[in-house]
């Protein structure tokens, strides 16, 4: 197996043939991809704050990189350009406003204090590009920061174990971190504080790398929370949004206002999901398969309702069109309705209860599509797969024991940069 860390691989890495950037569906041919190899940061977990940073248990890490690899390998077997974090990350830290963001957004001197906060900054800001960037994805321990001449009695009461700067095991899961609508590039405002610092860090390599510095902004990075696994493609102009543990309503609602204003969607529907670990994002119960087709947890069918928000005809005082709001009406009557096609299909993995709920748990609803018909799932989903498969459906199975323990599957873990159109319907 070919290690991919720190490389880019596929068509596209050579300056002459970089691939635009642009997504208007969940399904158009994938052309290039966001990765992030996980590293150092799955080092620091612990049995004492996995909870809170959100892992389920503590991966085995190297296993957990060679499952990525994999991953990764699937990706580039299909002509599909993937980018590594990593990389991006380093290359945009070479420029000296991104180092100065990133020492910015590793400083809390809220909970630091001014005197260490200072030491840290100064500490921080000595370091080139390569080692800010481990730090900044890795973390800092008390006994990691060199001392420095002033005493500070928050260090002394810390344990040299605790952090000083958190590290962000999380950044595996590059989907909610930031997502491209159409040709612009929406920087999550992330709901959990373990997963807070991703925005500064997606915002500067989104910045500052030479690849994307000219890239428009969808949304706003510290407006009300919206994470990307919540958002939903569903065809050019048409998102489904979640609203549960993560999206709030109100970023449902600013992130429709926003995309309205600048013209790249005509609807999005905003769909309640249940506030709890197991669904934490909208993809962790559908995502899409084909221009008309969903896979979907069974349970969520004939539950799942969508208010639908689209420009008003009015316009408001600041000249901005007032919203439209309708519905709640069922899921996939208000998907098909604004998608212009007769009924959105579920492949329907007939499954029972017991055996839905662990695969679900187990993310067999999150695929990532790679072109209509073509997904890459997790292996261990035997029967949700064997029933894509009946369908029709090419699943592309990846070995994902590891790396499912921080709940994350395919799509979670891949931010899609550029798809082709979809196909022209026949
Ligand atoms: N798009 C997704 N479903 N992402 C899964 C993210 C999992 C991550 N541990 C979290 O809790 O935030």
């Amino acid at each position: 197996m070919t290690n991919t860390a720190n490389t880019m691989t596929g068509p596209g890495t050579d300056d002459t043939t970089t691939i635009a950037p642009g997504v208007d569906s969940e399904v158009g041919p994938l052309r290039s991809v966001l990765l992030h190899r996980p590293g150092g940061e799955l080092t620091r977990l612990t049995p004492r704050n996995n909870d809170q940073l959100l892992f389920d248990s503590i991966p085995w890490v190297e296993r957990a990189q060679q499952e990525h690899d994999a991953f990764a390998e699937v990706l580039a077997s299909r002509g599909v350009e993937v980018l590594l974090l990593a990389d991006v990350l380093g290359e945009s830290l070479a420029d000296p406003r991104a180092h100065a963001a990133g020492v910015h957004a590793a400083v809390d001197e809220r909970r630091l204090g001014s005197e260490l906060a200072d030491a840290l900054r100064s500490h921080l800001s000595g370091l080139g590009a390569g080692a800010l960037r481990e730090t900044l994805m890795r973390g800092m321990t008390f006994e990691e920061l060199p001392a420095s001449e002033g005493a500070s009695l928050v260090r002394k009461m810390h344990h040299a174990h605790d952090f000083v700067v958190d590290p962000l095991p999380n950044l595996l899961f590059t989907r909610d971190s930031s997502a491209w609508i159409a040709d612009r590039v929406a920087i999550s405002s992330l709901a959990m504080p373990a997963r807070s610092r991703e925005t500064a860090l997606l915002d500067l390599a989104y910045a500052y790398h030479p690849r994307f510095r000219g890239a428009s902004r969808a949304y706003g990075a510290h407006s009300a929370p919206v994470e990307g696994g919540d958002v939903l493609l569903l065809a050019p102009g048409v998102l489904a949004v979640g609203v549960g543990e993560r999206t709030t309503a109100a970023g449902a609602e600013s992130l429709a206002r926003s995309v309205f204003a600048d013209g790249i969607a005509h609807t999005v529907l905003a769909v309640p999901i249940a506030q709890n670990r197991a669904t934490m994002h909208l993809d962790t119960v559908c995502t899409m398969i084909g221009p008309d087709a969903v896979v979907m947890y069974p349970l969520a069918r004939d539950s799942l309702v969508a208010y639908t928000m689209r420009p008003g005809d009015d316009v408001a005082a600041d000249g901005a069109r007032e919203l439209r709001v309708d519905g709640p009406e069922p899921f996939l009557d208000a998907a098909a309705t604004a998608m212009g096609i007769d009924r959105l299909r579920v492949i329907d993995t007939g499954l029972d209860p017991v055996t839905a709920e662990r695969e679900q748990w187990d993310d067999g609803n999150n695929t990532l599509a790679l072109a209509p018909g073509v997904v890459v799932g997790y292996e261990r989903n035997t029967q949700t797969n064997a029933r894509l498969e009946e369908a029709g459906i090419e699943v592309l199975a990846i070995a994902g024991s590891e790396l499912g323990s921080g709940r994350g599957g395919p799509r979670c873990m891949s931010c899609p940069i550029a798809r082709g159109p979809l196909p022209s319907a026949s």
